[in-house]
Protein backbone atom coordinates (compact mmCIF):
# COMPACT_ATOMS: atom_id res chain seq x y z
CA UNK A 1 0.00 0.00 0.00
CA UNK A 2 3.16 2.51 -0.02
CA UNK A 3 1.88 3.69 -3.29
CA UNK A 4 -0.96 5.52 -1.81
CA UNK A 5 -1.00 8.05 1.25
CA UNK A 6 -3.43 6.91 3.52
CA UNK A 7 -5.24 8.24 6.63
CA UNK A 8 -2.42 7.13 8.60
CA UNK A 9 -0.42 9.92 7.12
CA UNK A 10 -2.79 12.56 6.55
CA UNK A 11 -3.00 15.52 9.70
CA UNK A 12 -6.66 15.82 9.92
CA UNK A 13 -7.05 18.02 13.10
CA UNK A 14 -9.32 21.20 12.09
CA UNK A 15 -9.17 20.37 8.19
CA UNK A 16 -11.55 20.04 5.84
CA UNK A 17 -11.67 17.06 4.39
CA UNK A 18 -13.53 15.98 0.99
CA UNK A 19 -14.29 12.85 1.22
CA UNK A 20 -15.28 10.82 -2.32
CA UNK A 21 -18.03 7.95 -1.35
CA UNK A 22 -20.10 5.81 -3.47
CA UNK A 23 -23.64 6.48 -2.06
CA UNK A 24 -24.77 5.76 -5.83
CA UNK A 25 -27.08 2.90 -3.26
CA UNK A 26 -30.55 1.21 -4.71
CA UNK A 27 -33.28 3.15 -3.43
CA UNK A 28 -37.14 3.47 -3.92
CA UNK A 29 -39.62 6.17 -3.21
CA UNK A 30 -36.86 8.13 -1.82
CA UNK A 31 -36.08 5.08 0.49
CA UNK A 32 -33.03 3.85 0.34
CA UNK A 33 -33.22 -0.31 0.18
CA UNK A 34 -29.68 -1.63 -0.08
CA UNK A 35 -27.52 -0.28 2.68
CA UNK A 36 -23.93 -2.09 1.88
CA UNK A 37 -22.40 0.84 -0.05
CA UNK A 38 -23.43 3.14 3.14
CA UNK A 39 -21.53 0.49 5.76
CA UNK A 40 -18.54 -0.27 3.84
CA UNK A 41 -17.88 4.03 3.71
CA UNK A 42 -18.30 4.22 7.78
CA UNK A 43 -14.76 3.35 8.84
CA UNK A 44 -13.13 6.33 6.99
CA UNK A 45 -15.69 8.94 8.03
CA UNK A 46 -15.53 7.65 11.27
CA UNK A 47 -11.83 7.79 11.41
CA UNK A 48 -11.93 11.48 9.83
CA UNK A 49 -14.54 12.65 12.34
CA UNK A 50 -12.57 10.94 15.51
CA UNK A 51 -9.06 12.88 14.68
CA UNK A 52 -10.63 15.80 14.45
CA UNK A 53 -11.37 16.01 10.69
CA UNK A 54 -14.52 17.93 9.31
CA UNK A 55 -15.76 15.27 6.94
CA UNK A 56 -17.28 17.02 3.53
CA UNK A 57 -18.72 13.96 1.24
CA UNK A 58 -19.06 14.24 -2.31
CA UNK A 59 -20.85 11.58 -4.04
CA UNK A 60 -23.12 10.98 -7.24
CA UNK A 61 -26.58 9.40 -7.24
CA UNK A 62 -28.05 7.98 -10.77
CA UNK A 63 -27.21 9.24 -13.63
CA UNK A 64 -29.05 13.38 -13.75
CA UNK A 65 -28.38 14.70 -16.83
CA UNK A 66 -26.17 17.33 -15.92
CA UNK A 67 -28.23 19.16 -13.51
CA UNK A 68 -30.41 18.90 -10.55
CA UNK A 69 -33.22 16.66 -10.45
CA UNK A 70 -35.12 16.42 -7.45
CA UNK A 71 -35.00 12.40 -8.34
CA UNK A 72 -31.16 11.99 -7.95
CA UNK A 73 -30.96 14.37 -4.69
CA UNK A 74 -29.14 12.75 -2.32
CA UNK A 75 -31.00 14.09 0.79
CA UNK A 76 -32.91 10.91 1.50
CA UNK A 77 -29.26 8.82 1.42
CA UNK A 78 -28.27 11.69 4.20
CA UNK A 79 -30.35 10.21 6.54
CA UNK A 80 -29.99 6.60 5.83
CA UNK A 81 -26.05 7.55 6.46
CA UNK A 82 -27.16 9.49 9.64
CA UNK A 83 -28.84 6.57 11.06
CA UNK A 84 -25.72 4.31 10.04
CA UNK A 85 -23.53 6.54 11.27
CA UNK A 86 -25.16 7.04 14.64
CA UNK A 87 -24.04 10.84 14.59
CA UNK A 88 -26.06 13.42 12.40
CA UNK A 89 -24.98 14.22 8.80
CA UNK A 90 -25.73 17.66 7.65
CA UNK A 91 -27.47 17.54 3.82
CA UNK A 92 -26.25 20.54 1.78
CA UNK A 93 -28.30 21.00 -0.76
CA UNK A 94 -25.59 22.15 -3.12
CA UNK A 95 -22.07 21.09 -4.36
CA UNK A 96 -20.57 24.06 -4.67
CA UNK A 97 -20.22 27.84 -4.56
CA UNK A 98 -21.85 29.50 -1.74
CA UNK A 99 -24.31 27.38 0.02
CA UNK A 100 -21.94 24.98 0.24
CA UNK A 101 -19.08 27.49 1.39
CA UNK A 102 -21.13 29.27 4.11
CA UNK A 103 -21.94 25.35 5.49
CA UNK A 104 -18.25 24.17 5.45
CA UNK A 105 -17.55 27.26 6.50
CA UNK A 106 -19.68 27.04 9.75
CA UNK A 107 -18.47 22.97 10.54
CA UNK A 108 -16.65 22.03 13.53
CA UNK A 109 -13.72 19.52 14.11
CA UNK A 110 -15.50 15.68 13.60
CA UNK A 111 -18.43 17.63 11.96
CA UNK A 112 -20.16 15.36 8.80
CA UNK A 113 -21.71 17.26 6.16
CA UNK A 114 -22.71 15.93 2.70
CA UNK A 115 -23.32 17.77 -0.63
CA UNK A 116 -25.67 17.70 -3.37
CA UNK A 117 -25.19 15.05 -5.94
CA UNK A 118 -21.91 16.01 -7.73
CA UNK A 119 -23.30 14.89 -11.92
CA UNK A 120 -26.04 18.10 -10.90
CA UNK A 121 -23.17 20.02 -12.23
CA UNK A 122 -22.14 19.08 -15.85
CA UNK A 123 -18.56 19.48 -15.12
CA UNK A 124 -18.30 16.42 -13.08
CA UNK A 125 -18.42 14.05 -15.68
CA UNK A 126 -16.71 16.27 -18.03
CA UNK A 127 -13.61 16.36 -15.68
CA UNK A 128 -13.77 20.44 -16.38
CA UNK A 129 -10.54 21.90 -14.68
CA UNK A 130 -13.21 24.91 -13.51
CA UNK A 131 -15.74 22.54 -11.43
CA UNK A 132 -12.26 20.71 -10.29
CA UNK A 133 -11.49 24.28 -8.44
CA UNK A 134 -14.87 24.74 -7.19
CA UNK A 135 -14.31 21.65 -5.32
CA UNK A 136 -10.67 21.94 -4.48
CA UNK A 137 -11.90 25.14 -2.88
CA UNK A 138 -13.79 23.21 -0.57
CA UNK A 139 -11.53 21.50 1.03
CA UNK A 140 -7.99 21.46 2.06
CA UNK A 141 -7.43 17.42 1.56
CA UNK A 142 -9.04 14.62 -0.68
CA UNK A 143 -9.53 11.26 0.32
CA UNK A 144 -11.36 8.76 -2.04
CA UNK A 145 -13.02 5.75 -0.59
CA UNK A 146 -14.64 5.03 -3.86
CA UNK A 147 -13.49 2.08 -5.33
CA UNK A 148 -16.30 1.54 -7.10
CA UNK A 149 -16.73 4.96 -8.64
CA UNK A 150 -12.76 4.63 -9.61
CA UNK A 151 -13.21 3.56 -13.50
CA UNK A 152 -14.67 7.01 -14.00
CA UNK A 153 -12.26 9.97 -15.01
CA UNK A 154 -15.08 12.26 -13.25
CA UNK A 155 -14.07 15.66 -11.22
CA UNK A 156 -14.42 14.50 -7.45
CA UNK A 157 -12.87 10.80 -8.44
CA UNK A 158 -9.65 11.81 -10.73
CA UNK A 159 -9.49 15.82 -10.85
CA UNK A 160 -9.37 16.34 -7.28
CA UNK A 161 -7.01 13.53 -6.45
CA UNK A 162 -4.56 15.56 -9.25
CA UNK A 163 -5.20 18.82 -7.89
CA UNK A 164 -5.11 18.72 -3.49
CA UNK A 165 -3.13 16.63 -1.66
CA UNK A 166 -5.10 13.22 -1.85
CA UNK A 167 -5.03 10.34 0.04
CA UNK A 168 -6.78 6.49 0.10
CA UNK A 169 -9.53 5.54 2.43
CA UNK A 170 -9.85 2.95 4.57
CA UNK A 171 -12.33 0.98 2.01
CA UNK A 172 -10.27 2.11 -0.82
CA UNK A 173 -7.31 0.78 1.11
CA UNK A 174 -9.53 -2.93 1.81
CA UNK A 175 -10.66 -3.66 -1.79
CA UNK A 176 -7.19 -2.93 -3.45
CA UNK A 177 -5.38 -5.22 -1.18
CA UNK A 178 -8.15 -7.88 -1.60
CA UNK A 179 -7.76 -7.40 -5.34
CA UNK A 180 -4.14 -7.36 -5.81
CA UNK A 181 -4.18 -10.52 -3.93
CA UNK A 182 -6.26 -12.13 -5.92
CA UNK A 183 -5.31 -11.42 -9.66
CA UNK A 184 -1.73 -9.63 -9.00
CA UNK A 185 -0.16 -12.08 -7.23
CA UNK A 186 -2.35 -15.15 -6.29
CA UNK A 187 -1.53 -18.36 -5.17
CA UNK A 188 -2.40 -20.77 -8.07
CA UNK A 189 -4.44 -22.44 -9.76
CA UNK A 190 -6.73 -19.63 -9.72
CA UNK A 191 -10.06 -19.90 -11.37
CA UNK A 192 -12.29 -17.11 -12.58
CA UNK A 193 -15.99 -17.34 -13.08
CA UNK A 194 -17.68 -15.17 -15.25
CA UNK A 195 -21.56 -15.90 -15.71
CA UNK A 196 -24.58 -13.69 -15.70
CA UNK A 197 -26.53 -11.88 -18.44
CA UNK A 198 -24.41 -9.34 -19.88
CA UNK A 199 -22.34 -11.22 -22.63
CA UNK A 200 -21.20 -8.47 -25.07
CA UNK A 201 -20.20 -6.53 -21.99
CA UNK A 202 -17.72 -9.01 -20.57
CA UNK A 203 -16.46 -10.67 -23.56
CA UNK A 204 -13.41 -8.61 -23.92
CA UNK A 205 -12.98 -9.51 -19.99
CA UNK A 206 -13.00 -13.63 -20.86
CA UNK A 207 -10.34 -12.78 -23.47
CA UNK A 208 -8.34 -10.92 -20.46
CA UNK A 209 -8.79 -13.89 -18.67
CA UNK A 210 -7.91 -16.23 -20.56
CA UNK A 211 -4.17 -14.80 -20.12
CA UNK A 212 -4.18 -14.90 -16.62
CA UNK A 213 -6.11 -17.68 -15.35
CA UNK A 214 -5.38 -21.16 -14.74
CA UNK A 215 -9.15 -21.82 -15.20
CA UNK A 216 -12.36 -20.53 -16.62
CA UNK A 217 -15.52 -21.41 -15.48
CA UNK A 218 -18.23 -19.68 -17.40
CA UNK A 219 -21.87 -19.85 -16.38
CA UNK A 220 -25.49 -18.39 -16.63
CA UNK A 221 -26.21 -16.00 -20.06
CA UNK A 222 -22.99 -16.30 -21.04
CA UNK A 223 -22.24 -19.74 -21.09
CA UNK A 224 -25.11 -19.87 -23.68
CA UNK A 225 -23.18 -18.05 -26.47
CA UNK A 226 -20.20 -20.14 -26.02
CA UNK A 227 -22.12 -23.32 -26.37
CA UNK A 228 -24.03 -22.13 -29.45
CA UNK A 229 -20.50 -21.08 -30.71
CA UNK A 230 -19.95 -24.82 -30.58
CA UNK A 231 -22.36 -25.76 -32.49
CA UNK A 232 -24.91 -26.81 -29.86
CA UNK A 233 -28.90 -25.83 -29.82
CA UNK A 234 -29.73 -23.23 -27.14
CA UNK A 235 -33.46 -22.85 -28.26
CA UNK A 236 -34.97 -20.03 -26.87
CA UNK A 237 -31.97 -19.10 -24.18
CA UNK A 238 -30.18 -15.58 -23.90
CA UNK A 239 -27.56 -16.02 -26.53
CA UNK A 240 -25.79 -13.12 -28.41
CA UNK A 241 -25.80 -14.71 -32.09
CA UNK A 242 -24.10 -12.16 -33.37
CA UNK A 243 -20.84 -12.78 -31.03
CA UNK A 244 -20.47 -16.52 -31.94
CA UNK A 245 -17.08 -15.91 -33.60
CA UNK A 246 -15.91 -13.92 -30.45
CA UNK A 247 -16.66 -16.92 -28.60
CA UNK A 248 -14.67 -18.93 -30.67
CA UNK A 249 -12.04 -16.74 -31.12
CA UNK A 250 -11.73 -16.81 -27.05
CA UNK A 251 -12.12 -20.36 -27.04
CA UNK A 252 -9.07 -20.56 -29.38
CA UNK A 253 -6.33 -18.45 -27.63
CA UNK A 254 -7.53 -19.84 -24.21
CA UNK A 255 -4.16 -22.19 -24.80
CA UNK A 256 -3.31 -22.99 -20.85
CA UNK A 257 -6.23 -22.02 -19.60
CA UNK A 258 -8.62 -24.43 -18.80
CA UNK A 259 -12.24 -23.52 -20.50
CA UNK A 260 -15.00 -25.02 -18.03
CA UNK A 261 -18.73 -25.07 -19.59
CA UNK A 262 -22.04 -26.54 -18.07
CA UNK A 263 -22.75 -29.67 -19.80
CA UNK A 264 -26.50 -29.74 -18.12
CA UNK A 265 -28.58 -26.98 -17.71
CA UNK A 266 -32.33 -26.55 -16.31
CA UNK A 267 -34.80 -25.92 -19.02
CA UNK A 268 -37.89 -24.12 -19.05
CA UNK A 269 -40.47 -22.39 -21.86
CA UNK A 270 -41.57 -19.45 -19.96
CA UNK A 271 -39.07 -16.75 -17.94
CA UNK A 272 -41.03 -17.28 -14.46
CA UNK A 273 -40.27 -18.33 -10.53
CA UNK A 274 -41.39 -21.93 -10.47
CA UNK A 275 -42.49 -22.42 -14.45
CA UNK A 276 -42.21 -25.96 -14.99
CA UNK A 277 -38.74 -26.73 -15.52
CA UNK A 278 -36.32 -29.90 -16.14
CA UNK A 279 -32.70 -30.79 -16.63
CA UNK A 280 -31.43 -31.84 -19.83
CA UNK A 281 -27.62 -32.59 -21.33
CA UNK A 282 -26.49 -29.54 -23.36
CA UNK A 283 -26.68 -31.25 -26.28
CA UNK A 284 -30.63 -32.02 -25.97
CA UNK A 285 -32.05 -28.67 -25.59
CA UNK A 286 -35.38 -28.11 -27.34
CA UNK A 287 -36.13 -25.67 -29.93
CA UNK A 288 -38.68 -24.12 -27.11
CA UNK A 289 -36.20 -24.55 -23.88
CA UNK A 290 -34.63 -21.17 -22.37
CA UNK A 291 -31.99 -22.57 -20.23
CA UNK A 292 -32.47 -21.18 -17.00
CA UNK A 293 -29.79 -22.52 -14.50
CA UNK A 294 -26.43 -25.13 -15.03
CA UNK A 295 -27.47 -28.74 -14.12
CA UNK A 296 -26.93 -30.95 -11.26
CA UNK A 297 -23.29 -32.12 -13.28
CA UNK A 298 -22.41 -29.33 -14.19
CA UNK A 299 -22.17 -27.98 -10.37
CA UNK A 300 -20.43 -31.07 -9.48
CA UNK A 301 -17.57 -29.87 -11.96
CA UNK A 302 -17.46 -26.55 -10.62
CA UNK A 303 -17.30 -27.82 -6.93
CA UNK A 304 -14.75 -30.11 -8.36
CA UNK A 305 -12.83 -27.12 -9.66
CA UNK A 306 -13.04 -25.30 -6.90
CA UNK A 307 -11.78 -27.65 -4.28
CA UNK A 308 -8.62 -27.88 -6.36
CA UNK A 309 -8.02 -23.94 -6.34
CA UNK A 310 -6.32 -21.66 -4.51
CA UNK A 311 -7.57 -18.91 -6.01
CA UNK A 312 -11.67 -17.66 -7.23
CA UNK A 313 -12.54 -14.43 -8.62
CA UNK A 314 -16.37 -14.36 -9.50
CA UNK A 315 -18.23 -11.93 -11.12
CA UNK A 316 -21.99 -13.22 -12.31
CA UNK A 317 -24.63 -15.94 -11.26
CA UNK A 318 -25.07 -18.97 -13.22
CA UNK A 319 -28.34 -18.59 -13.93
CA UNK A 320 -31.42 -16.68 -13.29
CA UNK A 321 -31.09 -16.64 -9.39
CA UNK A 322 -33.80 -14.05 -8.92
CA UNK A 323 -36.15 -16.83 -9.73
CA UNK A 324 -36.45 -19.73 -7.65
CA UNK A 325 -35.78 -22.66 -8.57
CA UNK A 326 -33.44 -21.23 -10.99
CA UNK A 327 -30.36 -20.58 -7.93
CA UNK A 328 -30.03 -23.89 -7.17
CA UNK A 329 -26.78 -23.70 -8.94
CA UNK A 330 -25.58 -20.12 -7.70
CA UNK A 331 -26.49 -21.27 -4.38
CA UNK A 332 -24.90 -24.06 -4.47
CA UNK A 333 -21.29 -22.85 -6.22
CA UNK A 334 -21.61 -19.96 -3.96
CA UNK A 335 -22.16 -22.18 -0.60
CA UNK A 336 -19.14 -24.82 -1.76
CA UNK A 337 -16.59 -21.14 -2.25
CA UNK A 338 -17.22 -20.00 1.02
CA UNK A 339 -17.21 -23.33 2.68
CA UNK A 340 -13.85 -23.68 1.21
CA UNK A 341 -13.01 -19.99 2.05
CA UNK A 342 -13.32 -20.37 6.01
CA UNK A 343 -11.52 -24.12 5.85
CA UNK A 344 -8.74 -21.93 4.61
CA UNK A 345 -8.23 -24.07 1.32
CA UNK A 346 -9.38 -20.40 -0.70
CA UNK A 347 -8.93 -17.26 -1.28
CA UNK A 348 -12.45 -15.96 -2.95
CA UNK A 349 -13.27 -12.44 -4.46
CA UNK A 350 -16.22 -11.49 -5.48
CA UNK A 351 -17.67 -8.71 -7.36
CA UNK A 352 -21.13 -7.12 -9.58
CA UNK A 353 -24.20 -5.81 -7.81
CA UNK A 354 -26.39 -8.98 -9.05
CA UNK A 355 -23.63 -10.92 -8.18
CA UNK A 356 -23.26 -9.89 -4.39
CA UNK A 357 -27.24 -9.60 -4.46
CA UNK A 358 -26.68 -13.30 -5.17
CA UNK A 359 -24.29 -14.38 -2.69
CA UNK A 360 -26.23 -12.30 -0.22
CA UNK A 361 -29.27 -14.51 -1.41
CA UNK A 362 -27.34 -17.75 -1.01
CA UNK A 363 -26.14 -16.85 2.38
CA UNK A 364 -22.88 -17.26 1.33
CA UNK A 365 -21.22 -13.76 0.94
CA UNK A 366 -19.62 -13.64 4.76
CA UNK A 367 -17.41 -16.72 3.81
CA UNK A 368 -16.10 -15.04 0.98
CA UNK A 369 -12.61 -13.09 1.50
CA UNK A 370 -13.75 -10.22 0.19
CA UNK A 371 -16.73 -8.96 -1.54
CA UNK A 372 -16.57 -5.66 -3.60
CA UNK A 373 -19.78 -3.64 -3.67
CA UNK A 374 -18.14 -2.40 -7.30
CA UNK A 375 -20.00 -3.31 -10.05
CA UNK A 376 -18.25 -1.52 -13.36
CA UNK A 377 -14.92 -0.71 -12.02
CA UNK A 378 -14.82 -4.82 -10.46
CA UNK A 379 -14.78 -5.47 -14.09
CA UNK A 380 -12.64 -3.41 -15.54
CA UNK A 381 -10.26 -4.18 -13.05
CA UNK A 382 -10.73 -7.84 -14.03
CA UNK A 383 -10.26 -7.06 -17.51
CA UNK A 384 -6.91 -5.17 -16.56
CA UNK A 385 -7.80 -2.11 -17.52
CA UNK A 386 -6.45 0.96 -15.61
CA UNK A 387 -8.57 3.19 -13.04
CA UNK A 388 -8.38 6.79 -13.20
CA UNK A 389 -9.49 7.44 -9.94
CA UNK A 390 -6.50 4.81 -8.57
CA UNK A 391 -4.46 6.05 -10.71
CA UNK A 392 -4.47 9.43 -10.07
CA UNK A 393 -4.01 8.39 -6.73
CA UNK A 394 -0.94 7.02 -7.07
CA UNK A 395 2.06 8.75 -5.86
N1 LIG B 1 -29.31 -18.39 -18.17
C1 LIG B 1 -29.76 -17.17 -17.94
N2 LIG B 1 -30.77 -16.66 -18.66
C2 LIG B 1 -31.24 -15.42 -18.42
N3 LIG B 1 -30.74 -14.59 -17.49
C3 LIG B 1 -29.73 -15.05 -16.75
C4 LIG B 1 -29.19 -16.35 -16.94
N4 LIG B 1 -28.18 -16.51 -16.05
C5 LIG B 1 -28.09 -15.37 -15.35
N5 LIG B 1 -29.01 -14.49 -15.76
C6 LIG B 1 -29.26 -13.13 -15.24
O1 LIG B 1 -28.04 -12.43 -15.12
C7 LIG B 1 -28.28 -11.31 -14.28
C8 LIG B 1 -27.04 -10.92 -13.54
O2 LIG B 1 -25.99 -10.75 -14.44
P1 LIG B 1 -25.09 -9.43 -14.50
O3 LIG B 1 -24.20 -9.64 -15.67
O4 LIG B 1 -25.98 -8.23 -14.50
O5 LIG B 1 -24.30 -9.56 -13.10
P2 LIG B 1 -23.39 -8.51 -12.32
O6 LIG B 1 -22.24 -8.13 -13.19
O7 LIG B 1 -23.11 -9.08 -10.96
O8 LIG B 1 -24.38 -7.28 -12.11
P3 LIG B 1 -24.21 -5.68 -12.07
O9 LIG B 1 -24.21 -5.23 -13.49
O10 LIG B 1 -25.46 -5.26 -11.33
O11 LIG B 1 -22.94 -5.32 -11.35
C9 LIG B 1 -29.39 -11.73 -13.34
O12 LIG B 1 -30.46 -10.83 -13.49
C10 LIG B 1 -29.77 -13.13 -13.83
O13 LIG B 1 -31.16 -13.36 -13.82
O1 LIG C 1 -22.91 2.05 -9.19
C1 LIG C 1 -21.77 2.06 -9.67
O2 LIG C 1 -21.27 1.06 -10.24
C2 LIG C 1 -20.91 3.27 -9.45
O3 LIG C 1 -21.46 4.11 -8.49
C3 LIG C 1 -20.69 4.00 -10.75
O4 LIG C 1 -21.91 4.47 -11.24
P1 LIG C 1 -22.06 4.82 -12.82
O5 LIG C 1 -22.02 3.50 -13.54
O6 LIG C 1 -23.37 5.55 -12.95
O7 LIG C 1 -20.88 5.67 -13.17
Amino acid sequence: MSQFRTLDDADLRGKRVLVRVDLNVPAENGRVTDRTRIARILPTIREIADKGGRAVLLAHFGRPKGGPDEKNSLKPVALALAEELGRPVAFVPATVGDIAHSAIGSMKDGDVVLLENTRFHAGEEANEAGFVDQLAALGDIFVNDAFSAAHRAHASTEGLARRLPSHAGRTMQAELAALARALERPERPVVAVVGGAKVSTKLELLGNLVTRVDVLVIGGGMANTFLAAQGKAVGRSLCEHDLLDTARDILAKAGKCRIVLPVDAVVASEFKAHAPSKTVSVDAVGPDDMILDIGPQSVAAVKAVLEAARTLVWNGPFGAFELQPFDAGTVAVAQEAAALTLSGALVSVAGGGDTVAALNAAGAADGFTYVSTAGGAFLEWMEGKVLPGVEALRL
